[in-house]
């Protein structure tokens, strides 16, 4: 269209001839024509000019002979005969005459010009025909355009005249509507509109026919329907949305109602989960007081004897004190009657009846005061008797006083339990903290208390009645010389059992704990203090009068520190006070802020230690949640002077790392640009991120994680999580310890879960134990000889749930019964469990249990005759020790540690003597199939060799001993390695 335009434009001024047009021919047609017109003009007359010249100059000179051809000659040219108006003026005047002077050559230019002329005029006729076409053709859509113009004008102007009608119309309903509210009024006021007012009828028929003709009534009509239509579709809508509303209404209610509920619902889950744990707790003390109770037996029976003659003797002189008040009251009424008596007298009454009276009088007084005699006797005597028996009570009670503490002086100083020792030592710690003592005091007495020196025993047993000042002077005297060849090692970490556990890592930290401690070295804890915990079962659990104040988020906190003991074991529990209440959550993992809430724990755990002045040989920390410790104490503690100590740190999981924002670990006050390296502690997958995990491995002296077998895995592509490449580049301080179990807890023969306790040489307990769980269940108890098969685990992939959910229903198929207790943090699978409960619930052969319950846990290892555990991957396990401690036969995938600790019964390359359980190897339904009916062959087919496998099993020693004793050597060749490069500086 725009070049159409623009050819137009050029044709237009063609047609005009201006001058000084510029005439733009279509590139086709412009062959050395783009000349303005008078240019153009200015050049023909210019060269007419030249011809003239050239004519006149050509009279006097020789013709040209060479005869090369001029730009736009034609030899056909030669032939034509010019037109005489593109002749040149000076050529036209008189040809014939001039013709006659020109010479042949000149002629011939002449002619060829000529020609040329005409070609162009030629071209410009072309062009112009073009242009003319074009022309028409613009034309005939011009009119084209016009004519729908004009239909589109005739539209709107019939469209204006129909507003125009309406509006009429609009107006003459308007009028008619009030000209007929009128009639209705009069119509109103006439009264019987029946009646006959046929004036007034006739006037409104004639205005009802004129002024309504039947197309307006009906329109109106036709208006007034679609309105009232309309109106009730909105009424319907309003309803509807009214009825809406209050549907919304109703169901924010309800969902106010079931979050009440949940709340309800939750509090009264953790009421009885104390409960039940203060039960667990109330039963596993009545079995370690047992033997306590023994002894004091006779004891408390005269204490108790002394008690009921004290009370006996406290009753009755309060009731001896009550016939003395009441005698008291007596004396008064006696003293008034002998007043009045003597006021009598004194008015000399003479009457016969007033000396009767008088001597009646007389006598009662007399045996008033015989019985008032004989009470005050027996009340002296029985004060007399208090008195005794108060003596006599004291003394005894000192001289059992006495003996206990003759017996314990005497006694040898092993005998003193672990819980007396770690009371001691945080005596000790609370003294130097509170800076009632040097720290180089503290340091000495504590290496006293752990070398379980009988004079600081022998001290405290003497300070026991004295102020504290005269202990602590009692105390410093002992402060002279003290070596010792233990260790000082430090655990910090995020649980520990009984009182703060989620899984595995709680067991080790305690069993390893207490494994060291027996070994002579001096174990402390560092845990953080959860409002979640099992507060039962910490011992003597005090505040110190200190606060910590430790770096975060660029500003400092106080921090409450706590100490107690659990299990023997000393611990210190560290309070933050931040707002935003790290530790009281009501759960100890799982919250979206985990990385900053442990991030902090680390660097305040390692603040306590400097601020208490602890000379630590081993700090050992577990898992991603204080893998800081690691970095914080290589780059800020230890040139604080925290520099005692040989960094451990144990990976229980490589699974969980802490992976956050490089920027997350500039709050704890590591410096995210020094250490976002790829050989510090980067993350190998993202680079803006740093890795826990990653950083404990590179600043720890040693690396462990908690099977062989484990650790070749997590040194693989597959298995590493993606930190195989730093643990292999690590490899030389990097060793897989197999985990051991604390056989003091997990002991059927003395568990205070049990319905019956039993060992390997007296099996009939377990069968008690699996039909006590039975009824618990509510499952069948018909057949006996059923098998029944448990599973404990926390419901997550690495623990292999498909494979979880199909032994349900394998077991179902082979006959056997099937008892899961677990739950499980990940939403969708909790969901699935609960629904897969749900189908069961009233089924006499199943049951799943979604619920963390330590004694059930108890009752289940108990009860089962196998034990399942199908995991994707297992750092170590630690339900197939327990299970097979119990009698239950394991059967498990081969990885990790389940590789290291079950051996095929089946397995031909394994001595026979290893053999106890059932093992499979890859995570299929198939492989898993086999193993359980491997076992179910044994178990029906075989009842003698399978006894025998359970004994085997439950004789197996899978303490704590073994491994800790590993972990001792890694601990005394590092400290070694370090005291030596000291010596060499
Ligand atoms: N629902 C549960 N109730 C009670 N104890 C449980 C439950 N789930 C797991 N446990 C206990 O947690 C520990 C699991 O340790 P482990 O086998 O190392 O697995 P992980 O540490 O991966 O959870 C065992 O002591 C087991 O008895």
């Amino acid at each position: 269209m725009a070049s159409k335009l623009a050819t137009c434009f050029v044709y237009r001024n063609l047609n005009q001839s201006h001058p000084n047009t510029v005439v733009r021919f279509p590139s086709s047609l412009s062959h050395g024509l783009l000349l303005p017109a008078s240019c153009k003009m200015r050049q023909r007359s210019l060269s007419s000019q030249h011809k003239k010249q050239h004519i006149k100059k050509a009279s006097h000179e020789q013709p040209s002979t060479d005869g090369d051809p001029q730009p736009g000659q034609d030899r056909d040219s030669e032939h034509r005969e010019p037109s005489l108006d593109s002749l040149p003026n000076a050529v036209n005047i008189n040809g014939a005459e001039q013709a006659e002077q020109l010479s042949g050559g000149q002629l011939v230019d002449m002619l060829g010009m000529i020609q040329n002329t005409e070609k162009n005029i030629l071209l410009l006729n072309q062009a112009r025909i073009h242009a003319l076409q074009d022309l028409e053709k613009i034309l005939a859509e011009k009119e084209a355009l016009q004519g729908e113009i004009n239909v589109l004008e005739t539209r709107l102007a019939e469209t204006d005249a129909r507003i125009e009608v309406a509006t009429q119309e609009k107006i003459d309903v308007k009028h008619l509507e009030e000209q007929l509210e009128k009639l209705r009024s009069e119509l109103a006021q006439s009264g019987n509109p029946e009646g006959g007012d046929t004036e007034l009828h006739a006037h409104l028929n004639r205005f009802l026919n004129d002024e309504y003709p039947p197309s307006h009534n009906e329109s109106i009509h036709s208006l007034t329907v679609e309105l009232n239509s309309l109106r009730e579709e909105n009424a319907s809508l309003k309803s509807a949305i009214e009825s809406f509303k209050a549907q919304l209404n109703d169901v924010n209610n309800t969902s106010e109602r079931v979050v009440v509920l949940e709340k309800e619902r939750s509090s009264l889950e953790s009421a009885l989960k104390d409960l039940e744990s203060k039960l667990l707790e109330s039963q596993e003390d009545l079995s370690e007081l047992s033997a306590l109770r023994v002894e004091c037996k006779d004891l408390r029976e005269k204490v108790e004897d002394l008690q009921v003659m004290l009370d006996n003797a406290t009753k009755q002189a309060n009731q001896d004190i009550t016939v003395l008040q009441q005698n008291q009251d007596l004396r008064r009424k006696l003293e008034k009657l002998e007043a009045s008596l003597e006021e009598a007298n004194n008015y000399k009454l003479s009457s016969d009846k007033l000396q009767k009276y008088n001597e009646e009088m007389q006598q009662k007084i007399k045996s008033l005061e015989e019985r008032l005699q004989k009470s005050d006797e027996e009340i002296n005597s029985y004060v007399q008797m208090y008195q005794d028996s108060a003596k006599e009570f004291q003394v005894t009670l000192s001289d059992l006083k006495e003996e206990t503490k003759k017996r314990a002086l005497d006694g040898p100083v092993e005998d003193m339990p672990w819980e007396f020792w770690s009371r001691l030592l945080l005596m000790i710690d609370g003294w130097s903290l509170e800076k009632k003592i040097s720290v180089d005091d503290a340091n000495l007495l504590r290496e006293k208390v752990w070398k379980r020196d009988r004079r600081i025993r022998d001290t405290y047993m003497a300070c026991e009645e004295q102020s504290e000042n005269e202990a602590i002077s009692a105390f410093l005297k002992l402060t002279s010389s003290a070596t010792s060849q233990g260790l000082r090692v430090i655990h910090i970490a995020a649980e520990m059992a009984p009182v703060a556990k989620v899984g595995g890592l709680g067991d080790v930290v305690c069993g390893l704990g207490k494994a060291l401690q027996r070994k002579g070295h001096l174990v402390e804890i560092i845990l953080p203090k959860y409002d979640c915990m099992d507060y039962d079962r910490i011992c003597d659990l005090r505040a110190l009068d200190v606060v910590i104040e430790s770096y975060f988020d660029g500003q400092l906190f106080k921090n409450k520190i706590w100490v107690g003991t659990v299990e023997g074991l000393p611990v210190y529990f560290i309070e933050p006070h931040h707002p935003h209440k790290l530790f009281w959550r009501g759960t100890y993992y799982g919250e979206h802020d985990d990385f900053k809430r442990f991030s902090y724990f680390s660097r305040a755990a390692l603040e306590f230690l400097l601020r208490a002045g602890k000379k630590p040989d081993i700090i050992h920390c577990h898992d991603w949640q204080t893998a800081f410790v690691a970095p914080l104490y290589w780059e800020m503690y230890a040139p604080k002077g925290l520099d005692s100590a040989r960094m451990c740190f144990t990976c229980h999981n490589f699974e969980y790392q802490g992976i956050a924002a490089a920027s997350e670990l500039e709050s704890c006050g590591l410096h995210a640009h020094q250490l976002n390296r790829p050989d510090r502690m980067q993350d190998n997958s993202a680079h803006d991120k740093v890795n826990a995990v990653k950083g404990a491995v590179v600043f720890s002296n040693i690396v462990t994680t908690v099977s062989p077998t484990y650790a070749q895995e997590v040194r693989t592509a597959e298995g590493g999580h993606g930190l195989h490449s730093t643990l292999s580049s690590h490899s030389k301080k990097f060793i897989g310890i197999l985990n051991g179990i604390d056989t003091d807890a997990w002991d059927p023969a003395t568990d205070p879960c049990l319905e019956v306790q039993y060992n390997a040489n007296d099996l009939q307990g377990k069968a008690e134990n699996k039909a006590a769980l039975r009824r618990k269940l509510g499952l069948s108890s018909a057949d006996h000889r059923r098998p029944l098969v448990g599973c404990i685990t926390r419901l997550v992939p690495q623990k292999g749930v498909h494979l979880i959910r199909h032994a349900i229903y394998r077991t179902l198929g082979l006959g056997g019964q099937f008892v899961l207790l677990g739950s499980s943090p990940v939403h969708h699978i909790q969901k699935e469990f609960e629904g897969i409960a749900e189908q069961f619930q009233n089924h006499d052969q199943v049951r799943l249990i979604l619920k963390y319950d330590e004694s059930l846990a108890h009752a289940i290892y108990a009860a089962s005759d196998m034990f399942i555990i199908p995991s994707i991957f297992e750092p170590c396990g630690l339900t197939q020790m327990i299970s097979m401690r119990y009698g239950a036969i394991p059967i498990v995938r081969k990885t990790g540690g389940l590789n290291d600790s079950v051996f095929d019964v089946d397995d031909d390359t394994i001595p026979p003597r290893f053999q106890n359980g059932f093992t499979f190897l890859d995570a299929n339904e198939q492989d898993f199939n086999g193993a359980l009916e491997r076992a179910f062959n044994l178990y029906m087919n075989n009842p003698e060799r399978w006894k025998q496998l359970v004994q085997k099993d439950m004789n197996i020693d899978f303490s704590w001993d073994s491994s800790a004793a590993q972990y001792e050597q890694l601990y005394s060749s590092a400290v070694a390695r370090a005291r030596a490069r000291n010596l060499l500086n």
